[in-house]
């Protein structure tokens, strides 16, 4: 589908509160914060700027955030588990706006995160940056696909395959599947007026996952760490733009 001038407005709208959450957040992901009380913390704010969370009864799920924390890929529960120094943590929120959606996740570090950690941090902000550049009429999925890979592996780091970006607008997940992988040329051509996530998780040692018991939870097999950033963009004639951009113009941690 290729949006109107007036669902960019309305993803604007979406993509403005979501990255208001995350940026709400930031002094509150610290040492012994419980997770559970970050994600009342976000319902309480979507609540109040008259909005809703997509992922409320989203396939069952019951929670405003997904709150993964170091080798955990995505999909992490909120729970009475305290925070740590030295973690890395993925918050990742959903929004709707007068039926719009807007997706975006970051990365925080919990107090003192190791240089290994922290250079894993800062290179899947640039998988990020990197796929967003690519991403403009003319090009393809490929092209986006390819330069999060190509960055990611020059780092020693793979990326995982088994969760895709995709396409949003007043549904949470469309078409395109956006994989983090790919090869120049390749896949879907990108037109103005195309809405879609780019959402790179990023593993410091093997690609593999597994699913917890909880049926939700995503790990890395090998127990490395996994770090995952997500904006939601819209093609425009001369390239994208950033639903989900913080107001305040927070990228990466460390956060001042
Ligand atoms: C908890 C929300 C959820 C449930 C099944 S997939 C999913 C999810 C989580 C984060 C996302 O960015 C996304 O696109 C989907
Ligand atoms: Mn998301
Ligand atoms: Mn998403
Ligand atoms: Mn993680």
């Amino acid at each position: 589908r290729l949006h109107t001038p007036a669902a960019f407005e309305g993803m604007r709208k979406a993509g403005l509160l979501a990255a208001q959450v995350l940026d709400m957040l930031t002094h509150h992901v610290v040492p012994d914060a419980v997770t559970l009380d970050l994600d009342k913390l976000a319902y309480d704010f979507v609540r109040a700027a008259g909005a809703d969370s997509a992922t409320i009864f989203y396939r069952g799920y019951s929670h405003s955030l997904c709150i993964s924390v170091n080798h955990v890929v995505c999909h992490g529960i909120p729970s009475a588990r305290k925070l740590k120094d030295g973690d890395i943590v993925n918050i990742d929120v959903t929004v709707v706006v007068d039926g719009w959606h807007g997706d975006t996740s970051r990365m925080y570090l919990v107090g003192d995160v190791s240089l290994k950690a922290r250079k894993l941090v800062e290179v899947t902000y640039e998988c990020l940056e990197r796929g967003i550049e690519m991403a403009r009429p003319g090009n393809t999925l490929g092209d986006v696909g390819h330069a999060i890979q190509s960055h990611a592996e020059k780092h020693r780091m793979s990326v995982v395959r088994d969760f895709c970006g995709h396409g949003l607008g007043r549904v949470f997940h469309d078409a395109p599947n956006v994989v983090h992988l790919g090869k120049p040329g390749k896949g879907v051509l990108l037109r103005p007026g195309m809405f879609f996530t780019i959402e790179p998780m990023i593993n410091l040692g093997r690609p593999e996952v597994k699913l917890l018991e909880d049926g939700w939870t995503a790990v890395t097999r090998d127990r490395s760490l996994s770090a995952q950033f997500e904006h939601s963009i819209g093609i425009t004639e001369t390239g994208a733009e950033i639903f989900t951009a913080s107001p305040t113009g927070l990228k990466a941690p460390p956060y001042a």
